[in-house]
């Protein structure tokens, strides 16, 4: 297993802070669990930590259901806020974090800077919208998720392009988002990841 990598200059609490930007059914999900396979990364999908909040049956999870069942955003404090308390949790035994599926707009990743600290890397898991869609559509056979039909699949691909694309023009300017071409198969994706991680050394 890969020794932590600490990025000098990063947050101390946090050693080490990788996004997984990419739209819905890119990806990001599959690769996050080989990066943590190989680096032992903390994986933290914001759309886990939602549907937990969900199966746990409570009020807040029920109102959250019918934001997701939408396929829209849920309220920037509510997601920031478990994101950070997931990370506080395990700041003391963690390698360093993977978040996976935020920021989704780009308020969101200011607040993430505001209140957790700032990213050393910005893995974009980039595939074509027809891609994304065949893969929800197929996902949508066994996960289960009401959020994997097909009209809730297509307000998603809106709202990818419309609030979360801009995301990765915010954090271009600073040399650190890796484009990730995730055309291909998982592991030939997961060659581009583990390149653009090595490269942080
Ligand atoms: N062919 C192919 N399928 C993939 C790849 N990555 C994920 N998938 C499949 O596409 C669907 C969406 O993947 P997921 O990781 O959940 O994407 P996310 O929505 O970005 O988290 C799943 O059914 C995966 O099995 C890949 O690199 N190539
Ligand atoms: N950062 C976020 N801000 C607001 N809502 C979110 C965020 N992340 C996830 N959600 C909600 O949870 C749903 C599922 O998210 P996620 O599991 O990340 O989807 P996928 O992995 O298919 O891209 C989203 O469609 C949205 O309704
Ligand atoms: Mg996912």
């Amino acid at each position: 297993m890969h020794s932590s990598l600490h990025v000098p200059g990063s947050p101390t609490i946090f050693s080490l802070i990788l996004i997984c930007p990419g739209g819905p059914g890119s990806g990001k999900g599959t690769q996050c669990e080989k990066i943590v396979e190989r680096y032992g990364f903390t994986h933290l999908s914001s759309g886990d930590l939602l549907r937990a909040e969900v199966s746990s049956g409570s009020e807040r999870g029920k109102q959250l259901a019918a934001i997701m069942e939408k396929g829209e955003l849920v309220p920037l404090d509510t997601i920031l806020n478990m994101i950070k308390e997931a990370m506080i949790a395990k700041a003391s035994t963690s390698k360093g974090f993977l978040i996976d599926g935020y920021p989704r707009e780009v308020r969101q990743g200011e607040e993430f800077e505001k209140k957790i600290g700032a990213p050393c890397l910005l893995l974009y898991i980039d595939a074509k919208a027809e891609t994304m869609l065949m893969r929800l559509i197929k996902r949508g056979e066994t996960s289960g998720r009401s959020d994997d039909t097909a009209q809730t699949i297509k307000n998603r691909l809106e709202l990818y392009y419309k609030a979360t694309e801009p995301v990765i023009a915010y954090y271009q300017g600073r040399g650190i988002v890796r484009k990730i071409n995730a055309e291909g198969s998982v592991d030939e994706v997961f060659s581009q990841v583990a390149n653009a991680i090595e490269s942080l050394q």
